[in-house]
C-alpha cells in the first residue's frame, strides 16, 4: 500500500538530479562533453555477451557492488579490482559497478579499477536522469549505460541512447512490467534488461521474467536480472531460452565472487 512515502527509487531519481547539477558547477557541460569525445575506443559490451550465446554459453554480467538498499552492506572489505580479476578469471562475458554513493556505497573510481584489472566491458550501474550523465559515464570507463524504464520516458530513453551509441557505449534497457516493456521496445538497443525486482518495493519473483520474456521480440537479446541464486534458477531460465545473466548479490556475499559464478554456471 503507497501511504505517500517516495520509495527508494523516486528518492534516487531526486538525488540524481541534485548531484547532476553539483557536478555540473565543477566541470561545465561543455567540457564533459569534449572530454568524454577524447575517450580510446570501448570494449565492446553487447558483442561480448553474443560471442558467449553464439558458442552455446551462459553470457554472465557480473555485479560489483558494496551494498544496495534492499540487502544492505553485502562486501567489507571490498576491493573491485580484486573481484574484477576473479570474476574474469571464472568465466565472466561483462562486469556490472555501481557507482552511486549514496544508496550503494559506490563511486566512479570502483569502475576504473575494475576495468583497468581485466579485459571485460563494463557496464556503469547507476540512474541516468541526464545526458551530463551519458558523457561522465564515458569518461569514467563504461562501456554500456543502463536506462531503467521505471525512471524515464521513451523520449528521454531515445535521446539518452542515442547520445551514448554516439559515444560508442551500448545501452541496456531494463523493464520490471508490461507497460515498460512496451517503451523500451521503442529504444533502438538490442540489450533488454527484465529486471526481476520491483525497484520500488524490492519484491523479487523470476516469473517476471520468465512472463516478459515471451513478448520480445526477436533481434532484443533479453538479460534476466536479479534474484538468481541457484543452479536450479539458472537452468530453469535456460530451458526458457534465456542465456544471459546479470547477477550481484549471490557472488558479492561469496568468500570467492568468481569461484561461485563458477559454481553457479559453468559446474566447477
Ligand atoms: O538492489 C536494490 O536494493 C536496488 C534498489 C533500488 C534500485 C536498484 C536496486 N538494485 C539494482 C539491481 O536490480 C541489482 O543490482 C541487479 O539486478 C543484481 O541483482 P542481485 O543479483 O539480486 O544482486
Amino acid at each position: 500500500m503507497n501511504d505517500g512515502t517516495p520509495t527508494v527509487l523516486k528518492r534516487i531519481v531526486a538525488r540524481k538530479h541534485e548531484e547532476v547539477a553539483e557536478r555540473q558547477r565543477r566541470l561545465s557541460f561543455e567540457d564533459c562533453r569534449s572530454e568524454a569525445r577524447e575517450q580510446p575506443a570501448t570494449r565492446g559490451f553487447a558483442a561480448a555477451l553474443q560471442r558467449r550465446i553464439d558458442a552455446g554459453d551462459p553470457a554472465v554480467i557480473a555485479e560489483i557492488k558494496r551494498a544496495s538498499p534492499s540487502a544492505g552492506v553485502l562486501r567489507d572489505p571490498y576491493d573491485p579490482a580484486a573481484i574484477a580479476r576473479d570474476y574474469e578469471a571464472h568465466g565472466a562475458a561483462c562486469l556490472s559497478v555501481l557507482t552511486d554513493r549514496d544508496f550503494f556505497q559506490g563511486g566512479e573510481a570502483d569502475l576504473l579499477a575494475a576495468r583497468e584489472a581485466c579485459t571485460l566491458p563494463v557496464l556503469r550501474k547507476d540512474f541516468m536522469v541526464d545526458e551530463y550523465q551519458i558523457h561522465e559515464s564515458r569518461i569514467a570507463g563504461a562501456d554500456c549505460i543502463l536506462l531503467i524504464a521505471a525512471c524515464l520516458s521513451v523520449n528521454q530513453m531515445q535521446a539518452l541512447a542515442g547520445t551514448a551509441r554516439e559515444l560508442g557505449m551500448d545501452v541496456l534497457v531494463e523493464v520490471h512490467n508490461e507497460a515498460e516493456l512496451d517503451q523500451a521496445l521503442q529504444v533502438d538497443s538490442p540489450l533488454l534488461g527484465i529486471n526481476n525486482r520491483d525497484l520500488h518495493t524490492f519484491e523479487v519473483s523470476l516469473d517476471t521474467t520468465r512472463t516478459l520474456h515471451q513478448r520480445v521480440p526477436d533481434g532484443r537479446l533479453t538479460i534476466t536480472e536479479s534474484g538468481i541464486h541457484t543452479r536450479k534458477d539458472v537452468d530453469a531460465m535456460r530451458e526458457r531460452g534465456i542465456h544471459a545473466f546479470l547477477v550481484g548479490e549471490s557472488f558479492m556475499r561469496a568468500g570467492s565472487p568468481g569461484y561461485r559464478l563458477g559454481e553457479l554456471f559453468f559446474s566447477i
